[in-house]
């Protein structure tokens, strides 16, 4: 037996939802740039759950009814009043709340096609109220209603902020939905794909996914890149910063990738979208202190950001708290990982794979008294 550590380079299943090949990532093979230049986030879920891009009624359907379906069981919202709440990180509140969800759908467990099909809607649609009411609630706030009238982008900001939001905004944050909704087999995606495998229901993929994406390595990483700018401070004590941590071989956050050897084609999106935010703002020290962290890990350890370097600027500039990035991210993601489990479920085989046993051998059970 021999064994690859991570499962590095293994290729574990095959799929049709995205690809990453020479560093290039397409989503049913439409190359990411094309799709965060022209498509509403409302589009691409539709093309990673069905294959192709929606006809004009098609979409205008399929946008009304995943925000018909975005309003929260009420129960939910109660039970988050009772957390101990300012100790209760978003991305933990965000993991049970969707799995209580499987508790107020009547279909959670009934697996043909369509039903399946029906719970991605739910689902996908109820996950920004989640986020947007936890935030709100926190802070001694109702959770606010979503407009069946108004995009995915456009609902998320406004059950945030309660006010409508401009359209700078929605199409900041749009293009930023566009960029994370899928990522090939990345950790939780697999997550999602290895739980739904043994045939358990759809919540049961989304809540193991959503664990998966809360650490650092992953999706954790972009709340962890705006703690660091903002402990750095200002552009001229980004060096000192940066060079102690390479000296103490601590990790950047928002750097490396285990896939990309050139660099993460979704970073440059995230760069301009930060650069053109943090002028709107007045707060160009973001972009410029991103900028230079950027060009030291680049040009000393030959690392590019990833997804979660400049996505971190961008959501800070559109007045975000940083423990909710993980949480967006995760509000985009779901539509990756429910295209993977339907996926999984149209063609499944029980995903088991083996261990090499390094342990000691031939061993005697002893009797407690003599150990
Ligand atoms: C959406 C996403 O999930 S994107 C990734 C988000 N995560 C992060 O940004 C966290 C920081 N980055 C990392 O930890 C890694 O680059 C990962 C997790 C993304 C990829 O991990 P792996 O493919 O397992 O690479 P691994 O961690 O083995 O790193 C290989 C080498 O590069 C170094 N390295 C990798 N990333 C970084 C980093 N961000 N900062 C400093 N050094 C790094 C490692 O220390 C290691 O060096 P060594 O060989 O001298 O020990
Ligand atoms: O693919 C990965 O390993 C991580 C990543 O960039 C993502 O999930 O978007």
């Amino acid at each position: 037996m021999s064994t690859t550590r991570g499962l590095e380079g293994i290729v574990a299943t095959q799929s049709s939802v995205s690809s990453i090949i020479d560093d290039q990532l397409t989503y049913q093979g439409y190359d990411i740039d094309d799709l965060t230049e022209n498509a509403s986030f409302e589009e691409v879920i539709y093309l990673l759950w069905n294959g192709r891009l929606p006809k004009e009624d098609e979409l205008k359907t399929f946008t009304r009814d995943i925000a018909e379906n975005m309003e929260v069981p009420q129960p939910i919202f109660d039970y988050m009043k009772n957390y101990d709440i300012e100790n209760v990180h978003p991305m933990a509140a965000l993991r049970t709340a969707v799995s209580q969800l499987g508790l107020y759908d009547d279909e959670a467990d009934v697996m043909d096609e369509a039903a399946n099909q029906r719970k991605a809607v739910r689902l996908q649609g109820k996950v920004p109220g989640i986020v947007t009411g936890f935030a709100r609630i926190r802070n001694g706030k109702e959770p606010i209603a979503p407009k069946t009238d108004y995009s995915f982008a456009a609902n998320f900001l406004y059950m945030l902020n309660g006010e409508e939001p401009d359209e700078i905004s929605i199409d900041a944050f749009n293009k930023a939905l566009v960029l994370h909704a899928d990522h090939e087999l990345n950790a939780s995606t697999f997550t999602a794909r290895v739980c739904v495998a043994t045939l358990s229901d759809i919540y049961s993929g989304v809540t193991a996914a959503i664990g998966a994406l809360k650490g650092p390595l992953h999706g954790g990483a972009n709340e962890r890149v705006m703690a660091m700018l903002n402990e750095i401070g200002s552009v001229d004590q980004v060096e000192p910063y940066i060079r102690k941590a390479f000296d103490n071989k601590e990790k950047i956050m928002g750097f490396g990738h285990r896939v990309y050897q050139q660099g993460d084609p979704r970073a440059k999106h995230l760069r301009e979208m930060s650069h053109k935010l943090t002028e709107i703002t007045g707060e160009s020290k973001w972009y410029d202190m991103s900028m230079k962290v950027e060009e030291l890990v680049t040009n000393e350890k030959g690392l590019p950001p990833n997804v979660d370097f400049y996505s971190a600027s961008v959501y800070h500039s559109l007045g975000i708290d940083h423990d909710l990035f993980t949480p967006i991210f995760a509000t985009s993601r779901v539509s990756g990982w429910l295209a993977h489990i339907l996926e999984q479920y149209a063609d499944n085989r029980l995903i088991r794979p083996r261990a090499e046993y390094v342990g000691p051998d031939k061993q005697k059970f002893i009797p407690i008294e003599e150990r």
